[in-house]
């Protein structure tokens, strides 16, 4: 459902971000894009809702061609494609029911979304969404007023307002303590899992990347190095798409909750399996 045919991005000092990627992304896959800073783990993510034009080749979501020339086309595919940040991106001032409600504004007019003109149904929809990740009884408090976590679960409601066929997450919870961290996966795994939607999302850890992706892919200098299954991406892959050996600080993102295998129909990889599945070099 993402198709990436020979993407090359050029950015306009010359730098090439991206240099020949060939993907697909199938429908409902949970995608972890790995890589040391700088590999273009952003990129890629940014090309799949034009925040980033790509320069040759081309790219489609769910047969929808991503064309970074025309406005329009770019509106319609963003309208199916739910972005979150690591630094939450929430408007501080206003309140969580309104910030969940921004996710609507690429399907309401642009006057009545800044004069907060909502439908009833709408307005259900965004305590739904709230009910989804724990939070609807902070529904009337200030964004600004939230922990991380729980600001970073209005950050998934309001892209699941937007009803979304994908979600691009880039480096979703490295601001957040590991227990958070996990917490935070877990919620979005589940979702993803309930909505069947495609989600790609570039992580720090290696060890969220084995609990709560189907597949890793590997990028170093641009260009896709591994791609393939949680279970083949061991340490000493890694290592080979890193170019070093791996750190505890690659790993781990420890403190890993008890409950973490109490989602009904999700079976998560705690960081001990990954340890027996995929006994770390060095
Ligand atoms: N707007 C830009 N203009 C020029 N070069 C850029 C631009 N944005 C990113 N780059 C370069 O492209 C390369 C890939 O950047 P990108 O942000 O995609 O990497 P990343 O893997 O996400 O890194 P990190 O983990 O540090 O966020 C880097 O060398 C970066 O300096």
């Amino acid at each position: 459902m993402i198709t990436f045919s020979n993407v090359d991005v050029v950015y306009p000092n010359g730098f090439k971000g991206l240099s020949g990627v060939n993907l697909e992304i199938a429908k409902g896959e949970f995608v972890a894009i790995v890589g040391l800073s700088g590999a273009g783990k952003s990129t890629l993510i940014r090309t799949v809702n034009g925040l980033v034009p790509y320069t040759e080749g081309s790219l489609t979501v769910n047969g929808s061609l991503v064309d970074p020339r025309s406005k329009t086309k770019l509106r319609r595919v963003r309208s199916k494609v739910g972005m979150i940040f690591q630094s939450f991106n929430l408007v501080n001032r206003v309140s969580v029911l309104n910030n969940v409600l921004l996710g609507r504004s690429s399907m309401t007019s642009t006057l009545r979304s800044l004069l907060g003109w909502y439908r009833e149904e709408e307005k259900e929809l965004a305590f739904e969404c709230l009910e989804r990740v724990g939070i609807v009884d902070k529904a009337y408090n200030r964004a600004s007023a939230l922990s991380g976590g729980q600001q970073q679960r209005v950050a998934i409601a309001r892209v699941l307002a937007q009803q979304p066929e994908v979600i691009l997450a880039d480096e979703p919870v490295a601001s957040l303590d590991p227990p958070t961290a996990h917490k935070v996966m877990r919620d979005l795994r589940r979702i993803q899992q309930e909505d069947g939607i495609t989600c790609v999302v570039n992580m720090h850890h290696l060890d969220l990347a084995r609990a709560y992706a189907d597949r890793v892919i590997g990028m170093r200098g641009g260009e896709v190095v591994f791609d393939g299954p949680v279970a083949e991406a061991t340490d000493a892959v890694i290592e080979t798409v890193y170019q070093r050996s791996l750190t505890a600080e690659d790993v781990a993102a420890t403190d890993v909750p008890v409950n973490l295998n109490d989602i009904a129909g999700v079976e998560v990889l705690t960081p001990d399996a990954a340890d027996e599945a995929a006994p770390r070099s060095a």
